[in-house]
Order: C-alpha cells, then structure tokens, then sequence
C-alpha cells in the first residue's frame, strides 16, 4: 500500500517535470518562431521596397523623356508658380492651333505625329496590343515540361517521362517602338523565342478586327522584329487628279527623270512615281473590267507630255481593242490593233534593239537616251486578246518578241507596259518576265498572287477587296519595293488625253509616225 503510494507521487512529480520541461521548450520554440517570423516579414519588407526603388529608377532613366519633363514642371511650378505654367501651355496650345489652322501639313508632319505617336504608343498599343495579340494566338506559353519518375526497385532503374504540366505564364511580343503617321500606326514589335514573322501575316485580318480598322499589314524589318501597320483612316478614298498637260504657249516643262514619273499618290500620301526606263519599268498591270487600268497607262504619259512631245520618248502602241489607245492615236509613233500589225510593231522594237546592241556593245552598259536613241515606250493594251485568244502561230510570235523585248530591253532604253484583265499564267505566259506588277481590282484573291507572286495577299495586298467605286487603287509590288505598297493613279479625263495628243503632235503639226522608219500604220 505504502509502494504504490510512493510510486503514484513520483508518476505525478515525473509527469509535472515533463510538463513543464515541455511549457519550456514550447515557449522557447515560440520565441524563435516569433523572432523568425519578425526577420521574415522585415526581410520580406525590405525587398519589396529594393525592387520597387529599382523599378522606380529604371523606369525613371528609361522613360527620360517624361522624367526630365515632369522634372522640368515640378521646378518651374516651384520657381514661378502654377500660374505662370498654365499660361504658358495655353499659350503654347493657341500657337498650335493657330499653326494648324495655316498649315494642316507642316503641322502634322513636324509636331502632331509625334505627339500621336507618342500618344497612340501608351495609351493605345502598350495598354492593348499584348490583349490582342494574345487572342489572335500570338504569345508564347511557359510551359515547363511535364515529369514522371517511375522507380523499378528489382532492376533499381529510374526511368524519367513526362505526364504533369505546370504553367507558369505567357510571353508576349514587346512593342518597341510605335509611329503614328496621318492615316497608318506603324507598331514595331519584337518576338519571342518560338514565333516567326509568317505567324503575323497569317493574323493580319484577326489583328486588324481586333484593332476594329479595316486594314492591317505587317512587314519583316528584322529576322525577330515585325512592323504591324495598322490603317486608321484611308488617304486614296477620294479621286487623284493627274498632272496638267503643259502649256505650249508657257515655257515649257522640262527635265522629266524618266526614272521617276509621277503617276499618282501612295497611301502615304506620297507621290507614286514609275519608273518608264531602268530599273523596274517593264511593268504588268493587272485588273477586272473597270478597274482603272487605263489611268495607270496616261497618267505618267500626262506627266512625260514633255519628254515624248521632244523626240526622248517615243511611243508604240498595241490596243486589241481598237478604242483605248485610239483615243490619243497622235502620241503614237507606232500603232497596232490586229495580231499582225501588233507583229509588225514588235519586230520594229526588236530590229530597234538589235541596231542598239551593235552601236553600243563594249561601250556602255546602259545606254544614255537622247532623241537619236530615245527611250521606246510601249504600251501593250489588254495583252491576253493577242497571247490568248488569236491563231496559235501568231500568239507564239508575240509571246517571244515580248519576251525578247522585257528580257533584253532594258539596258537599251525600251520598255515594255502591259495591261490585262485576267492574270492568269496561259493568258499572260511571260507574266514573270515584267519586273514591277501593279495588282488593281481583282475578282479573285488568287489573282492577286498570280500577278503580285507569292505572299503578296499575306502581307496585306487585298486587291480583291477594293470596292467598286475605288477605280485606279491597287497595289504595287516587285523590283524596287519591299513591301506591296497601296497607290491611287491619277485619273485621266478624256479631255487630258485629247490635250495630250495635242500637245505631243503640236496641235496636229508634227506627225510622230514620219520620226520611224519603217512605222506601221
Ligand atoms: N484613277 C481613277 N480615279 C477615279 N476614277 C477612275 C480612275 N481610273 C478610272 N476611273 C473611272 O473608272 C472607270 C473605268 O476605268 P477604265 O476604263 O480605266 O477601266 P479599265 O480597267 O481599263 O476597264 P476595261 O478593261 O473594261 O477597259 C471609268 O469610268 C473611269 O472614269
């Protein structure tokens, strides 16, 4: 009775110690929790602070621009007052105005667009472009790899596989830089490690609903870096007038650089200009019944009148048709309607050619023009009539004068322009042999790569969605020009032809066909 006694005090005694033993090591455990959880939070603290005074100073030396203005008011409104300041930027804001209301152009190009671009980079692209590219499929999931490990405990072999995922984000192309012209934003972006400039063209149509235009084109600048060019407002909408027809009475237009012929306004707003001798003056023209095709073959003749009225260009002329070129017959040294007479018209240019190679060969590379060698300029109206649908002998004939001609002709001062409805490889075989194709009004998107080649629909040039009401809008792409780029020709009226034609023959004086040997009728 007198053990178990005993024995029941030292339990309880034993169980106190333990129980007390353990009150002092779960406080002392507290304690440290305490003293850690206190270091973690400051550590925790401190970094966040770090990282922001980081953030902070970067964004403050690469955004200088903005720092040093916000600076730059901060002093002023410190040295004298907000009143003066606001004075200041209304009276700014008045000079621009003023400026504007003199000279829209000047104004935009040297003040506005900056601060549009400036504008449409923060607050339009950088805010929103990320948002769109990503549902237009164009981001880049960080997707670590799934692992399995399976553990063969007999063969003590570990095999590796995949079957978990882990997502941990989705990289974005950056916007490096935004330009903002009058009627496209020009986006230069750069792109992430698994994408390619072909995935932008395909999206071209995604991008531009997403950004509610009706056009957005994009173009390779580098092997990582693509331009989104989106169109906010469209400069060819309304028609583009052609140059006058020189006053004979006045003095007379001269030094036309036949390199460079005005032949309308790019959708830059800029003058587009043809080549009629060198480089990239073979030229195809392609487009539907009414889509402006003979505005694209007077237009830079209007702007030539003083060139081809001097003896420096002299014109041939082949109109299927009949009608067409008829109108201006005047201008005209040479001139065919049928097959054989569009023969004969080619044999002369290739006999031209000829005399040129023996005058010239070992002398020049190029010849320089002049009126004893002028430029000869042929205008080849609706082409597929003769290398489609005439007697195969003939077509064949002039399948192989044209080729001749587009393949030798342009270090001898001849130039070959043809013009057809229907692009289509049996209709023009020597299609590719024309170094600058100009795509109007098409029916058909595949007609756009038929005449503008491969890609050309891709990077923007919808030829087949140029409205009706559009005549002379096209695209222009090939020798010269990097990217298919939107003109409107200058529309030619009847009456400028009849002027030219005028012009050119001294009202009816001279006649151009007596200047040919050989001339057909
Ligand atoms: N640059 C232009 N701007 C505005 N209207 C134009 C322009 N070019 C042509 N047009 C108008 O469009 C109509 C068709 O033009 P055009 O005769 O040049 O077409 P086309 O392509 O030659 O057609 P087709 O192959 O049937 O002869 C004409 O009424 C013309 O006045």
């Amino acid at each position: 009775m007198h053990l178990s006694a005993g024995f029941l005090v030292v339990s309880l005694a034993s169980l106190g110690l333990v129980v007390w033993v353990l009150h002092k090591i779960g406080r002392a455990l507290a304690s440290v929790a305490e003293a850690l959880a206190a270091a973690a939070i400051v550590f925790v603290a401190l970094w966040w602070l770090c990282k922001g005074v980081f953030w902070l100073v970067a964004q403050v030396v690469k955004r200088w621009r903005t720092s040093l203005t916000v600076i730059g008011l901060l002093v002023w409104c410190e040295l004298l007052g907000w009143i003066s300041l606001a004075a200041t930027l209304g009276g700014i804001g008045v000079v621009l105005a003023a400026w504007r209301l003199v000279d829209v152009v000047s104004f935009d190009q040297r003040c506005w667009r900056f601060l549009r671009s400036w504008w449409a980079r923060w607050f339009v692209y950088a805010r929103k472009l990320p948002g769109w590219l990503h549902a237009c499929g164009l981001s880049v999931r960080d997707e670590a790899l799934p692992v399995v490990v399976n553990v063969n405990l007999v063969g003590r072999r570990r095999a590796v596989s995949r079957s978990t995922s882990h997502r941990a984000g989705v990289q974005v192309p950056k916007v490096l830089k935004v330009r903002s012209g009058p009627s496209w934003d020009e986006v230069r972006v750069e792109l992430v490690a698994g994408q390619k400039p072909e995935d932008f063209d395909e999206a071209a149509r995604a991008l531009a609903v997403a950004r509610k235009v009706s056009r957005c084109q994009v173009r390779e600048l580098e092997p990582n870096i693509v331009s989104i060019d989106y169109q906010r407002r469209d400069l060819l909408g309304s028609v583009v007038h052609s140059l006058p027809v020189p006053d004979v009475a006045s003095v007379e237009r001269t030094g036309v650089d036949l390199r460079k012929v005005w032949a309308g306004r790019t959708e830059y707003g800029k003058p587009w200009q043809v080549p009629l001798l060198g480089a990239g003056s073979h030229i195809l023209t392609a487009g539907a019944s009414g889509a402006g095709k003979n505005s694209v073959m007077w237009c830079p003749l209007v702007s030539a009148a003083s060139a081809i009225r001097s003896g420096v260009v002299r014109m041939s002329g082949i109109d299927p048709k009949g009608m067409e070129l008829a109108y201006g017959r005047g201008i005209f040294a040479r001139y065919a309607v049928s097959g054989k007479d569009a023969l004969e018209v080619l044999d002369a240019l290739v006999g031209e050619m000829e005399r040129r190679k023996q005058a010239f060969a070992g002398q020049v590379r190029t010849i320089p023009v002049s009126t004893q060698y002028p430029l000869e300029l042929l205008e080849f109206d609706e082409i597929g009539a003769l290398t489609k649908y005439t007697d195969r002998k003939t077509r064949d004939a002039i399948v192989e004068r044209v080729a001749l001609l587009t393949t030798q002709g342009r270090a001898l001062g001849i130039s070959v322009r043809g013009y057809v409805q229907e692009p289509t490889k049996d209709t023009v075989p020597v299609r590719e042999l024309f170094t600058r194709r100009v795509c109007l009004r098409v029916t058909s998107k595949t007609h756009v790569g038929m005449v503008l080649g491969d890609g050309a629909y891709e990077r923007g040039a919808w030829a087949n969605r140029i409205g009706d009401s559009e005549a002379g809008v096209g695209y222009v792409w090939g020798e010269g020009i990097r990217e298919p780029l939107r003109v409107r020709a200058g529309w030619v009226s009847d009456e400028t032809v009849k002027a030219l034609e005028q012009y050119v023959t001294n009202g009816g004086r001279a006649d151009l066909r007596t200047r040919v040997q050989g001339a057909t009728v």
